[in-house]
């Protein structure tokens, strides 16, 4: 999951930036995606608008889902029996491509569009066609990337600002935890 909100942070979108990453049965990474402008559609030519009273001028129309792209960018022959991570529910438009791509699985964080049609129409695709989906819960808020963790220890020493001793708090208790046997 961590990886498609990963993927995320490359979307143009500047509401929602949504990630997938779709895993193979091993649990090996197949392909990611994010919602951005088809290919050959220039991120900075095409709306991003969501209320335009010209349909042409708002983003919906043109966008291609995080779940889609992560499909499109597979990396195996087929994602047949693989599971996706994705942000958001998939919507009825996404559930249709899931189906016919075989994936067997869903997890995502928010279902926060529950209430509306396109996720009561994807649903219910779901699961006539078998397809499992479960929330993901975090165990942890948040992930730091932090670039210069590949210096530590050539450095010989832990990071000192408090971005960096987020991740030195966390994988130093990480290391007591797995001495403890934890
Ligand atoms: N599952 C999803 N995958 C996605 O990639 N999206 C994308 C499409 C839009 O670019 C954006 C939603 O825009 P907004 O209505 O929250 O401003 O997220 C949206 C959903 C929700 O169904
Ligand atoms: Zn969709």
């Amino acid at each position: 999951m961590a990886t498609a909100f990963l993927a995320a942070k490359r979307s143009k979108d500047p509401c929602s930036q949504v990630g997938a990453c779709i895993v193979n049965e091993n649990n090996v990474i197949v392909g990611t995606g994010y919602n951005g402008m088809p290919k050959g559609c220039d991120d900075d030519e095409f709306p991003w608008a969501k209320k335009s009273k010209n349909a042409l001028e708002n983003k919906y129309l043109y966008v291609c889902h995080a779940e889609v792209n992560a499909i499109l960018n597979k990396n195996s022959a087929d994602v047949k029996n693989c599971t996706l991570f994705v942000a958001l529910f998939p919507c009825n438009e996404c559930a249709k491509v899931i189906i016919q791509s075989g994936i067997k699985e869903v997890v995502y964080i928010s279902d926060k569009h529950a209430h509306k049609t396109h996720t009561i129409a994807s649903k219910r695709m779901l699961n006539a066609a078998g397809i499992s989906y479960r929330q993901f819960i975090p165990r942890q808020k948040q992930i730091v990337i932090d670039f210069s963790e590949i210096n530590w220890n050539e450095m010989n020493q832990l990071p000192s600002t408090p971005v960096k001793d987020i991740n030195a708090h966390t994988q130093k208790e990480k290391l007591k935890e797995e001495d403890q046997g934890k």
